[in-house]
């Protein structure tokens, strides 16, 4: 109907393969390997590829050649990607009922191509192995986050091959297996061939964009976040304050902030080293972390001194929230980390302390008295009398 060449097709199928193949190779070395799937992608198209000059060789080479094994190749590739997107999401889902799916169909297709030569037949056990394994991609892809570009244009391609395919499969079904290869000018045959190139494209271009975020968001958070313990870093948590302040202000709402310093922690690297005195700050991160709610937020300071913004909280909450933190590092029992203390200084946002700076110094000096007076203990910035 459409009037497409399939060769013609096959041969610009294989060179989007290839070029997608190049695309994921190349990026794969540029990429940090947490972002895990992009080699893995890069082979599927290989393997389209393949299946694609395969299917140049009709009447060239033999059957097995130039149909079985191309028949086969393509689906081995949508497995391939299957895989990829699980490798990239870290999903634990399992590629063995599609490769079931694709053992039973291999022998199926051997029977048609070898045995009763039936091309309807063949269409229609590869367009339903297809509809299957683009429709369990588009599935797998429904557990990453929909609302993104990248991630819904990826499922809504692999959802789109899947309707193609099986519409392929139903039309092969309806015309009653007796098609012959040379006469099937139908639109859906021609849209099965061009569905090929163009959701090879697409796909890729959509796990390329969905990579390409990931590697943004990993960027961000390296940005923001100190390596070691997790916590903000100094700069983007003064930020943070600086924001949570004006709201406080506007809506009149309490905050508070804690400075904690780990106490005698010259001994601790002296006496166990360095390696062993970053796990204690590892530790001591986590633990506090774990100790706060979502709103709170930790960040790195100096050394071993982190920063925690506690807002929607008065001084005598902070200052619970602050003992609860000393009690429970002081009973700390982790594996790998010796015992070891904090002492913590609070303060509230008030008309003493009315901006960052002022807050930040009353903290400072209330984590001294507590150091002064004798260390794992937590003190509260007194008030100062109105003058
Ligand atoms: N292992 C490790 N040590 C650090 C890091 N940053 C700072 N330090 C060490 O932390 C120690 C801080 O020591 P001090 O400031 O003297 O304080 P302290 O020994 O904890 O004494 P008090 O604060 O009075 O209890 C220094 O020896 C720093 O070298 C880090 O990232 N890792």
């Amino acid at each position: 109907m459409l009037g497409i060449d399939n060769n013609s097709f096959i041969i610009i199928s294989a060179a989007f393969g290839l070029l997608c193949g190049f695309l994921f190779f190349s990026v794969r070395v540029g990429f940090p390997k947490t972002i895990a799937g992009l080699s893995e992608w890069g082979w599927a198209c290989l393997l389209m590829v393949i299946a694609a000059l395969g299917f140049t060789t009709r009447g060239k080479l033999p059957v097995l050649f130039s149909s079985y094994f191309p028949n086969l190749l393509i689906p081995f590739g949508v497995i391939v990607m299957h895989r990829s997107l699980a490798m990239f999401g870290n999903l634990t889902v399992s590629e063995r009922p599609l490769f079931a799916l694709l053992c039973g169909a291999s022998v199926a297709l051997g029977w048609v191509t070898f045995v009763v030569d039936d091309y309807g037949i063949r269409v229609i056990i590869v367009s339903a192995l297809l509809t299957v394994l683009f429709g369990a991609c588009s599935v797998s892809l429904t557990r990453y986050h929909l609302k993104r570009f990248p991630e819904w244009f990826t499922c809504s391609m692999y959802a789109t091959t899947a309707l193609v395919m099986g519409a392929r499969c139903v039309s092969a079904l309806v015309s009653g297996q007796t098609l012959i290869r040379e006469n099937d000018t139908s639109t859906i045959h021609d849209l099965y061939i061009l569905a090929f190139p163009f959701s090879l494209v697409a796909m890729s271009l959509g796990f390329l964009l969905m990579a390409n975020r990931a590697l943004q968001g990993r960027l961000e958070l390296q940005a923001l976040h100190d390596p070691m313990s997790g916590a903000l870093r100094r700069d983007a948590f003064l930020e943070t304050v600086e924001r949570e302040i004006a709201v406080s202000r506007r809506y009149g709402s309490p905050l508070s902030l804690l400075i904690t310093d780990l106490d005698n922690f010259k001994a601790i690297n002296d006496t166990y080293g360095h390696l062993i005195g970053d796990k204690v700050i590892t530790n001591f991160s986590a633990q506090a972390t774990q100790l706060l709610r979502a709103q709170d937020v930790i960040g790195r300071y100096g050394g071993e001194e982190f920063v925690v913004l506690l807002p929607q909280t008065g001084i005598e909450a902070a200052l619970a929230i602050a003992n609860r933190i000393c009690t429970c590092i002081a009973e700390t029992n982790a594996k790998g980390v010796p015992p070891y203390t904090v002492s913590i200084g609070a303060a509230c946002l008030n008309m003493n302390n009315p901006d960052l700076l002022s807050l930040l110094d009353a903290a400072d000096m209330a984590l001294y008295a507590a150091k002064r007076a004798g260390k794992n203990r937590a003190i509260a910035a007194p008030m100062k009398p109105a003058v």
